[in-house]
């Protein structure tokens, strides 16, 4: 695990976001210190991802601040918050790979888009990337060559090529089986330390993410419910912790979508008698 370090990379406070009417956050509070790795945890739809885009400077919060070391986001200027976003590395939604380039090419890609160096330097940085993820003999495979939890690692790869200081994780594990998922797990938790960068990852796997991060912060109804490290997060009695841990189908994060009744769903009221 990272050593503990006071400085944090990002801070939300009092947070308030909503798309259009629909208010998603109410007022969160998190707090990233550099080096960590933590996770984002919460039932379906209760705004994990928004919360990812916030930080990601993508979209801007409706109240409170999103700081990045030290700035506010909402105050830094375009070139800033751009220059900010370049030092950002993120897996998002499966981080899908360009299907008609190699492997070779799709760890180069962020390299040749944001940088000027050379192609001797840039084959360099993406055979030492494409190593840290166990797949330097690979280069030359296409996408559609790879197992899922190979191109989950190419994935990983390409969201490091540029050295950020903060990786952000949307659903690392979804998808991937058993073994995969542990070595995807521990991938995220080496590459953060060997690149002293900090991560959060957005993710259902509460026992993997035990395994690997330093904090864990679960939300709820637009606000943090819950959070601790692993210890504590094991021994909580909270009930809503709990129903993660054990992976119980309900309780406080309910299995269903709020709706209407089936019968007025399905029949409509004029049927009914
Ligand atoms: N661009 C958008 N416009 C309008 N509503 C949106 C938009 N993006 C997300 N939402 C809504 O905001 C809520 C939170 O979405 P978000 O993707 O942040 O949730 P999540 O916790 O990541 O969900 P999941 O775990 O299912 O991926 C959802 O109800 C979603 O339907």
């Amino acid at each position: 695990m990272a050593p503990e370090n006071p400085d944090p990379l990002v801070r939300l406070e009092g947070v308030r976001f909503a798309y259009g009417e629909n208010e998603i956050l109410k007022g969160v509070d998190l707090t990233v210190r550099r080096g960590q790795v933590i996770a984002i945890m919460g039932g379906s739809g209760c705004g994990k991802t928004t919360l990812l885009r916030l930080i990601g400077g993508q979209i801007m919060v409706d109240a409170g601040r999103v700081e990045l070391a030290g700035r506010n986001l909402a105050e830094i200027s375009r070139a800033e918050l751009y220059d900010m976003r370049r030092r950002m590395g993120m897996l998002f939604q499966f981080g899908a790979l360009f299907t008609d380039m190699s492997v070779f090419d799709n760890v180069a890609f962020p390299l040749r888009e944001h940088t000027d160096l050379s192609p001797e330097l840039v084959r360099d940085l993406v055979l030492m990337k494409l190593n840290a993820v166990g797949l330097r003999g690979a280069e030359r495979l296409m996408p559609a060559e790879l197992s899922g939890g190979m191109a989950r690692r190419v994935a990983l790869a390409r969201a490091v090529a540029l050295d950020p200081m903060l990786i952000m994780y949307d659903e690392p594990f979804a998808g991937l089986d058993p073994i995969s998922l542990g070595v995807i797990g521990q991938l995220i938790r080496r590459l953060n330390d060997a690149l002293g960068a900090t991560s959060i990852m957005v993710t259902h796997d509460v026992h993997e993410s035990l395994e690997i991060v330093d904090y864990i912060y679960f939300v709820s109804e637009g606000r943090i419910v819950a959070q601790g490290t692993p210890d504590q997060i094991r021994e909580s009695q909270d009930p809503f912790v709990h129903q993660f841990v054990c992976a119980e189908a309900d309780g406080p994060v309910p299995f269903h979508y709020p709706a209407g009744s089936l019968d007025e769903h399905f029949f409509g009221k004029e049927l009914r008698t």
